[in-house]
């Protein structure tokens, strides 16, 4: 028997929904790309996404992305951000009892939410305002949830560090180009955008003296002292070896450095098993609108090089190496090679 041109108008939609999800390679558009697909399967005005995250074992939401019924595509944009705050007391369940029940999808005042997983955390809820009676496909809903974790988990994967689950180059060079090529467009930015590089002094001799294994323990331990020493929106990197890079956003170049003063002095203070007593030396430099990304990584790196060579277990700014008169400006350099 034929299909009715309505069951076919429906299959349509889904498959080329299908086809924009699955097609998606960060995690912000298979997101935004979710939204829109259940606003046009769901036949509702609106769909929000919350980010998920824990602090101290308390779970926070914060309001991300909106996506809104509009004439042709639904119209996906960010929502201001109110910050992050406590679940309200109907979802606060979700976060204690039903963590691992995939196929949760909870009745609220406003109509479903829908709890996004990944590596078995609580990631992101789906809001689907369609009113507390709505008629609602379920089995769809949740195969659609299904098929974003799935490729949520692919993506996770693909921009993670094996060993230290830091993200990884691909995941930094995307971000970095992409935080220059946002900076070109802002006439001022009111945020001081700063690059690190940091680098574990005399790497070598750990593995040279307690093994592989020790110097990937070391490497591990390194990343965890990173996260709990940066702020969660601050961007850690494994740049590769033993050499990890850092994107801080703050209101002006002193708390970058004060951040990476106190890192350096923690990793000093702090033994590692085994290998006992780590230092650490690191290379920073202003993200200056202009400047290509290849050359704030050379200002960068000059600026760890200068560390290295002089005695290690220390922090150097670029700008105030230049200033300095102790590196040479790229202005003088780049004139010199033009005339
Ligand atoms: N265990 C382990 N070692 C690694 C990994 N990646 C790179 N390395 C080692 O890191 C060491 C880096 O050594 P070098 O580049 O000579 O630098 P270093 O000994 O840290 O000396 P300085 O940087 O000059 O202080 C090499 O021995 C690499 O084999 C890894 O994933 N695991």
């Amino acid at each position: 028997m034929p299909t009715p041109p309505a069951e076919q108008d429906e299959s349509k939609l889904l498959l080329d929904n299908l086809v924009e999800l699955t097609s998606q390679r960060e995690q912000e558009m298979l997101e935004s790309s979710l939204l829109s697909t259940l606003v046009e399967l769901m036949h509702v005005d609106r769909v929000e996404l919350f980010a998920c995250r824990r602090v101290n074992g308390s779970p926070y939401l914060c309001r991300r992305l909106e996506a809104l019924a509009a004439s042709g595509k639904p119209e996906v944009r960010e929502t201001p951000a109110d910050g992050w705050l406590p679940p309200s007391p109907f979802l606060r369940d979700l976060f204690s009892h039903a963590h691992h029940d995939n196929t949760a999808l909870l009745r609220i005042p406003s109509g479903l939410c829908l709890p996004l997983h990944c590596m078995g955390n609580i990631t992101s809820l789906v809001v689907i305002h369609c009113g507390p009676d709505a008629d609602v496909n379920r089995d769809m809903l949740l195969a659609m949830a299904r098929i974003h974790e799935n490729f949520l988990r692919l993506l996770f994967e693909a921009d993670r560090d094996m060993l230290t689950a830091l993200h990884n180059r691909r995941k930094f060079d995307l971000r970095f180009y992409n935080l220059i090529a946002s900076l070109q467009h802002e006439a001022e930015s009111a945020a001081t955008h700063m690059l690190a590089l940091l680098d574990i002094d005399h790497f070598k001799q750990v593995n040279d003296r307690f093994g592989h294994m020790v110097g990937d323990e070391v490497l591990l331990l390194m990343a965890q002292l990173m996260q709990a020493s940066f702020r969660e929106e601050d961007g850690l990197f494994r740049y590769g070896g033993e050499e990890f890079a850092l994107l801080l956003e703050c209101g002006d170049a002193e708390p970058a450095e004060v951040a990476l003063e106190r890192f350096r002095a923690s990793v000093r203070r702090h033994v590692f098993p085994q290998a006992g007593c780590i230092t650490i030396s690191i290379g920073y430099t202003r993200i200056t609108p202009g400047l290509l990304p290849d050359q704030l990584l050379e200002q960068a790196d000059r600026a760890l090089y200068y560390a290295k060579s002089h005695g290690r277990d220390q922090v150097c700014g670029f700008e105030k190496l230049v200033a300095g008169g102790k590196l040479e400006s790229p202005l003088i350099a780049d004139q010199i090679d033009y005339f």
